[in-house]
């Protein structure tokens, strides 16, 4: 049995605060934890019966005497000084006689472990947001071919010397011109290579719903926020990159916050009190003139200069015309391993597109690989193959279907095209000056059409 002097040392040896008293509920000892954890010196607590300690003020609620009450053990948590939360335990030791002769409670601050499961909440968010955000590059960067002909290669040179710098940098260049794997490059040589790289096309959500991702918000800030709230990517870009691609389609009012952010390396988020700092290396991407949308009042000319530090330019494919042998034979072996095919290119496709314009530059010359490859009737890839536009042909009219048969094929193989190089049916839709319904609407009327003939 352990007793007087020597169970003092046992209690106070617990990482707990321990608090006990007698039948009646008066104080009979703490543990330095528990001294340590309210603030309440163990002098001021010996002797007193709970009722006392309570009138006191030392604390609002004994879990002492509802033990008394109810004949059993009683938990529940509580705020004391500092806006610590403690969890708080009872229970009562019976004698022979059934009747409760003394109360344990333990006290367990559990501020700490709220605040893990706080960062851990919070990190399983970053990491959704990484996932959604970060993951349209497929594989390690160290394995994509960097196919580059001179003109590329000055302008890969050159990010990677200012890679190390803390300098913003604002790409140049067409859709599917290599802009996202560039700023991936600038990551992976900079000094935060180990920190997140964030992505975001601005030109992707309308306004209020890029304001939220951006700059996250607090709980119950809007009708239909998460009770949790939500991380903005600012703050999930902290020690890292952020990659705001399409800048040129940022809106104005979102323009003027995001100056305020570079400026001060903090933000508000949407419905909050209070500033979150963040610190991360800031990338832009636009396909704009930014010149000539400030000349447009469409861009705002002091924060064009805070992201221009750095100015690079990718050129379109077009203008590195002798890249297009070398990615046609890279994508090509991609796909053939892929779906364990053997195709071969036939010389006179390569000289073909070596002399085709790419709208949709890089992009278009992989969807258009991929859909050859797995298209294809026999390994040989031949002229006939290509789509009519590419083989230089002008097929309409000559097939005697009438005219409306005729526009609505075209109609649908400039859809289809569309679709092919900017992937989602809402970009194809934008790059075809249409709206995204009437696009899927005629998408939906071919394919029944289809299944009527079939
Ligand atoms: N030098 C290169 N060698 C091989 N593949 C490349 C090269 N540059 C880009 N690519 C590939 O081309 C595709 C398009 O590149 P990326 O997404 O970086 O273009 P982007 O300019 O960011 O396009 P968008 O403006 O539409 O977002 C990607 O699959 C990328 O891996």
């Amino acid at each position: 049995m352990i007793s007087g002097d020597n169970l003092q040392r046992v209690i106070d040896a617990m990482s707990d605060g321990v608090y006990i008293t007698d039948g009646h509920g008066v104080t009979l000892t703490v543990n330095k934890a528990y001294e340590r954890i309210t603030g309440i010196p163990r002098s001021k607590l010996v002797g007193l019966h709970m009722s006392e300690v309570v009138r006191a003020g030392y604390i609002s609620r004994s879990v002492s005497l509802e033990v008394l009450k109810e004949q059993g053990p009683v938990t529940f948590s509580q705020t004391i000084a500092d806006d610590h939360k403690i969890l708080v335990s009872g229970t009562p030791m019976f004698d022979a006689k059934g009747r409760i002769e003394y109360i344990v409670t333990t006290v367990r601050d559990v501020t700490e472990l709220l605040h893990a499961k706080r960062a851990e909440e919070q990190l399983e968010q970053i990491l959704k947001l990484r996932d959604h955000y970060g993951t349209s590059f497929d594989g390690d960067l160290n394995n994509v071919p960097f196919i580059i002909s001179r003109r590329t290669k000055d302008c890969y040179d050159l990010a990677k010397k200012v890679a190390p710098t803390s300098a913003k940098v604002l790409i140049q260049g067409e859709t599917g011109t290599g802009k996202t794997l560039l700023a991936r490059t600038i990551h992976q040589y900079s000094d935060v290579a180990d920190g997140p790289f964030i992505e975001l096309n601005c030109a992707a959500m309308p306004e209020t719903l890029l304001e939220a991702e951006l700059f996250g918000y607090v709980a119950g800030a809007f009708t239909g926020a998460s009770q949790k709230g939500k991380t903005g990517l600012l703050e999930a870009a902290n020690n890292g990159t952020l990659f705001l691609d399409e800048i040129g389609d940022l809106p104005l009012s979102l323009q003027a916050k995001l100056l305020k952010v570079i400026a001060e390396n903090r933000f508000l988020p949407v419905g909050g009190t209070e500033f979150k700092s963040t610190n991360f290396r800031l990338i832009s991407a636009t396909h704009h003139d930014l010149k000539q949308q400030v000349a447009q009042k469409l861009f705002r000319e002091d924060l064009l200069y805070r992201l221009n530090v750095v100015p690079l330019e990718l050129p379109p494919l077009r203008e590195r015309t002798d890249e297009v042998e070398a990615l046609l034979a890279h994508y090509l072996n991609h796909f053939n391993s892929k779906y364990e095919l053997d195709c071969q290119w036939h010389r006179d496709v390569v000289y073909r597109l070596s002399r085709y314009d790419w709208p949709g530059n890089i992009r278009e010359l992989i969807n258009l690989t991929e859909r050859l490859v797995v298209t294809a009737d026999q390994s040989l890839i031949t002229l006939a193959q290509l789509p009519s536009e590419l083989r230089g042909e002008t097929p309409e009219g000559a097939s005697g279907a009438s005219l409306k048969a005729q526009v609505e094929a075209l109609e649908q193989r400039l859809i289809e095209d569309a679709l092919a190089v900017y992937g989602t049916t809402r970009a194809a839709a934008k790059a075809l000056g249409i709206d995204q319904s009437t696009l899927v609407k005629k998408q939906q009327r071919w394919r029944k059409g289809q299944q009527t003939e079939s």
